[in-house]
C-alpha cells in the first residue's frame, strides 16, 4: 500500500537482530519531507543500526520502514539508490580509487547497465566536488587524502546521487571546527533549496542540537526521547542515559551542552 509522501521516512515497530542479538526493539520514528532529524545516544545504542535499517541495508525483523510513503521492501536496489542515499561511519574504499571517480559511483543509479557516465553525471559530479571545496582533489587517490578531506568525498559520492533522503552517520566526526560548519551548513542549504531530508547520527550534543529540528535520543536499542532539542538535551535525560555530568545552557541557535568535571576531592 503506498502512503503519504510528505513522510519521508515512517519507522513502525523496527525490531533489528544481528548475530543472534536484539540490537533495535519497538523503535517508531518518523520524518517528514524536509525536515532535519538528529538521532543521538550512548556509544551501542543502536543508532547506526537504525540509519543502516532505513537505508536498506540491513534487514527489518519486526515492523516496517516506509520511504515517502513506500515500504522499503518494495523498492528495488536501483530505486531505492534514487531516494535515499547513505554516508557510512565508515564506508569501504575500492583500491587505488581516484575522487573524482569515487564521486561518479553515486551516480550509478542513472547509468544504464554496461553503459558509461554521461557528461550530465559528470557535471553533478564536478559541481558537488565545487560545492564541498575539493576540486583540486579530482585526480587524487582517495586513500592519500587526510581523514577529514575523505570524510568530504563520501558526502560528495552522497550528494551526487541526487536523493531526496540524506543518511548520514557521523558526517563530521573527523572534520576540524571550520569544514564541520561548513559540511553542516551546505547541507542545510540543499536542504532549504531542494527540499532534501535529513537523518544523521552525531556525538557533538551542541552542534547536533544547532542544526536538527527535532532530536530523537536512543538508549540500549529503544528510542527514550523525541522532541525539539530543547525538550530532548536537558540534563536529566543526558545524566541518565549518557551517565554524564553536563550543564545545558541556552544558545543563540539551540541548547549547549556543556561537559562538567567532577569536583576532585581533597
Ligand atoms: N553484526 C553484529 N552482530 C552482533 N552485534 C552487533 C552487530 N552489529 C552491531 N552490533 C551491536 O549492536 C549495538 C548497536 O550498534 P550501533 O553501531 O548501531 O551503535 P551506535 O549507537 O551507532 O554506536 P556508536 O555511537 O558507538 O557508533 C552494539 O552493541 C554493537 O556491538
Amino acid at each position: 500500500m503506498t502512503g503519504r509522501t510528505d513522510v519521508a521516512v515512517e519507522v513502525t515497530g523496527l525490531g533489528v537482530t544481528l548475530g543472534g542479538a536484539r540490537i533495535l526493539s519497538g523503535v517508531d520514528v518518523s520524518v517528514a519531507a524536509g525536515e532535519w532529524v538528529t538521532v543521538i545516544g550512548p556509544n551501542g545504542a543502536g543508532k547506526s543500526t537504525l540509519l543502516r535499517a532505513v537505508g536498506g541495508l540491513l534487514p527489518a525483523s519486526t515492523g516496517t520502514i516506509s520511504l515517502f510513503g513506500t515500504p522499503i521492501t518494495r523498492l528495488r536496489r536501483r530505486d531505492r539508490a534514487r531516494v535515499v542515499a547513505t554516508v557510512a561511519q565508515s564506508p569501504v574504499v575500492p583500491a587505488g580509487m581516484a575522487v573524482l571517480d569515487y564521486v561518479l559511483l553515486g551516480r550509478t543509479p542513472y547509468i544504464p547497465p554496461l553503459g558509461r557516465e554521461s557528461a550530465a553525471d559528470l557535471a553533478v559530479a564536478y559541481d558537488v566536488l565545487d560545492r564541498l571545496d575539493l576540486t583540486g582533489f579530482a585526480a587524487r587517490a582517495l586513500s592519500t587524502l587526510s581523514g577529514g578531506e575523505r570524510q568530504r568525498v563520501f558526502l560528495a559520492r552522497a550528494l551526487a546521487q541526487g536523493a531526496s533522503l540524506l543518511l548520514l552517520d557521523e558526517p563530521t566526526s573527523a572534520l576540524d571546527i571550520g569544514h564541520q560548519q561548513e559540511v553542516l551548513e551546505l547541507v542545510d542549504q540543499l536542504r532549504a533549496d531542494h527540499g532534501l531530508t535529513v537523518l544523521a547520527t552525531m556525538h557533538d550534543l551542541s552542534v547536533a542540537g544547532e542544526y536538527a529540528d527535532r532530536m530523537v535520543l536512543m538508549a540500549a536499542g529503544e528510542v527514550v526521547a523525541d522532541g525539539p532539542p530543547r525538550a530532548v538535551l536537558t540534563d536529566e535525560l543526558l545524566a541518565v542515559h549518557y551517565r554524564a555530568r553536563v550543564r545545558v545552557i541556552d544558545g543563540e541557535h539551540g541548547p549547549l551542552v556543556v561537559p562538567v568535571r567532577a569536583r576532585r576531592s581533597g
